[in-house]
């Protein structure tokens, strides 16, 4: 079997990390909420894509931070992903991504460590497996199933 060359975070990758999520959310274009969100992503190659929300006059096109540093990497062609560092204005415990950003994370993977970082700089890591338990994953379209159920 090929083996996948992984590069594991260090210290220094995670800093970074949480930097450019702290940059991003100084671009958050958010007139309406007036709610800054950042988010940055770890590659399996050490790279780093950030995003922040994108807030529209038609107030449901808004796109949330996670979900733009997820479609920046996928479009240059990254689909491995190790961490992702997410912060806002909220001071008092930690904004977690809302549902379907945890939803467009879990396409590419379960095991993503999500880190939570507050303007204090204090941060909590969780596993996305852990913020979406019993996903549903492309790999639920690969399982057999019952026959009445196939509609062709
Ligand atoms: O996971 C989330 C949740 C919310 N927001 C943004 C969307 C909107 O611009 C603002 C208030 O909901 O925060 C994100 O960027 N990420
Ligand atoms: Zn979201």
């Amino acid at each position: 079997m090929e083996k996948k060359i992984v590069h594991v975070p260090s210290s220094t990758d995670l800093e970074e990390l949480f930097r450019e999520a702290h940059l991003a959310k100084h671009r958050a274009y958010c007139p309406y909420s007036k709610f800054r969100v950042g988010a940055a992503l770890l590659t399996s190659t050490g790279k780093i894509y950030s995003g922040c929300n994108v807030e529209n006059a038609a107030y449901p096109l808004t796109t949330c931070a996670e979900r733009t540093a997820v479609v920046k990497a996928v479009s240059e062609g990254e689909m491995s992903f190790t961490t992702i560092a997410i912060t806002s204005d909220v001071e008092i415990g930690y904004s977690g991504p809302c549902g379907a950003c945890r939803q467009i994370l879990a396409e590419f993977d379960l095991d993503l460590d999500v880190y939570l970082i507050n303007p204090k700089n204090e941060m909590k890591m969780y596993k996305l497996r852990e913020l979406l338990p019993i996903a549903f994953t492309p790999r639920d379209l690969q399982k057999p199933r019952a026959a009445h159920d196939i509609i062709d």
